[in-house]
């Protein structure tokens, strides 16, 4: 647990997040002061392992020890100080919050002035999942990103072109962990509340690591108790970062149940080898000669045979993206050629199992313009649900107001 907070507190790099980390040792601290047996061998009150903390009396009436004030113990005493700070951590923390509530208000309303609404997507995951890379990768392209917006206001914030020429906001966040203590997500609940206001959630996964499913849940136990709804959780978009670490080996690739890698393949768990297995021997989906025709016009012409792998589990991403969506929006070649290799699963997650939407490299780049219009996508159809919600709403509140019909009330005064 201790090793956890360092851990966060190194990763601290906004004042809010520090205040927070700070607040989290000293919690931590107040529940390890207990007594201890110091060097001395006598008993002492404080951290284990603190040999200078002294002993305290107040074990009952008369015990031995120091004094410090009106007959406060030594126990007492850092007890005080802890709490002391603790208020002051507090007050500067709800400062903190107060102005970052105050700044994302400024964001809606300027995402208002500018006839949109600015949505906002929080990239969440496991530590080392590759969200900073990929949420940089994202709007260091000229091509995805509006660097005027915002930078100042936030460094975690990026904005971001959609296909569609939307501007959204990405936010990367901290990366979770496994046995997360329940006091730390408290903690930390404000610079995890991007998350919790999130026009939408982006779960990212190191599809390379052998734990997964692990990640995978420890990351959505973590979103529960942060209170995510779970319409939004239902909405998030999983992505499976890295793939092209298995492209790095080819031999990797066939050679993928050699137990120590994950397998990016396959959806997940102990299905992933069969899976995969049956994607490599016959895809399910034939490149005939139209789509490499349509392919040859996006980038230069590769055979799938020469693919080092596929990592759609039969599931390839055919489409290309439909004119209309990339409309006013030109691919660079690196993209445009990645994207024959990356897949992305448009029917979400059928029978509720989980697997990836897209799978990406946020290194080299490959599968990023799917997620984009995944994003895009899933951005429309949210609107849409607010805006019929909205008239729905609208319906049963804004229905005008009229007196009874005179037939109505003869019918109930009339005997
Ligand atoms: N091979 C490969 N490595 C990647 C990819 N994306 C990220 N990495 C590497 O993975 C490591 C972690 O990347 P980060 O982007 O810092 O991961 P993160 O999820 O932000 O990590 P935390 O902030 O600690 O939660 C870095 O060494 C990256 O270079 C990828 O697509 N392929
Ligand atoms: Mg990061």
């Amino acid at each position: 647990m201790g090793l956890i907070i360092e851990i966060f507190n190194a990763h601290a790099y906004t004042k809010e997040a520090k205040l927070q980390a700070e607040l989290a040792a000293l919690m931590y601290k107040k529940t390890r002061l207990v007594r201890v047996r110091g060097l001395d061998g006598r008993s002492t009150f404080g951290s284990p392992g603190e040999t200078e903390v002294v002993s305290a009396r107040g074990r009952g009436s008369g015990g031995r020890g120091f004094i410090s004030g009106a007959g406060e113990t030594e126990l007492q005493l850092q007890r005080r100080r802890i709490l002391e700070r603790r208020n002051q951590l507090i007050s500067q923390i709800q400062e903190v919050r107060r102005t970052r509530a105050l700044q994302r208000a400024s964001r809606k309303r300027h995402g208002v002035l500018y006839g949109q609404g600015l949505a906002t997507v929080a990239v969440i995951g496991y530590t080392n999942a590759g969200k900073s890379t990929l949420v940089s990768e994202l709007s260091d392209s000229d091509l995805y990103s509006d660097a005027r917006l915002f930078a100042t206001v936030d460094p975690k914030l990026r904005s971001v072109i959609l296909p569609s020429g939307r501007k959204v906001l990405f936010s990367d966040t901290v990366g979770f962990i496994s046995d997360l203590p329940v006091q730390l997500v408290d903690a930390f609940h404000a610079t995890l509340e991007e998350v919790v206001e999130a026009d939408l959630l982006v779960h990212v996964l190191d599809c390379t690591t052998p734990n997964l499913d692990e990640h995978r849940s420890t990351v959505l136990q973590v979103l529960q108790q942060l209170g995510v709804s779970e319409e939004k959780l239902q909405n998030m978009i999983e992505v499976w970062n890295k793939i092209d670490s298995q492209e790095v080996g080819s031999d990797d690739v066939e050679g993928l149940d050699d137990g120590e890698d994950g397998d990016c393949s396959g959806t997940s768990g102990e299905e992933d080898d069969e899976t995969s297995d049956l994607s490599l021997a016959e895809p399910m989906v034939d490149y005939d000669d139209d789509n490499v025709s349509e392919q040859s016009q996006q980038g230069p012409a590769e055979t799938i045979d020469d693919q080092p792998g596929d990592y759609s589990d039969g599931w390839l991403y055919e489409e290309t993206s439909g004119e209309e969506s990339v409309s006013g929006w030109a691919r660079d070649d690196k993209k445009s050629e990645a994207c024959k290799d990356c897949i992305v699963e448009k029917d979400l997650h059928p029978q509720g199992q989980p697997g990836p939407h897209v799978r990406t490299s946020a290194i080299t780049g490959v599968g990023l313009q799917e997620l984009l219009e995944l994003i895009d996508e899933k951005l429309r159809m949210e609107d849409e649900k607010t805006k019929s919600e909205q008239v729905v709403e609208k319906g049963f509140f804004h229905r005008k107001w009229r007196p009874p019909r005179v037939d109505d009330a003869g019918v109930a005064v009339e005997h």
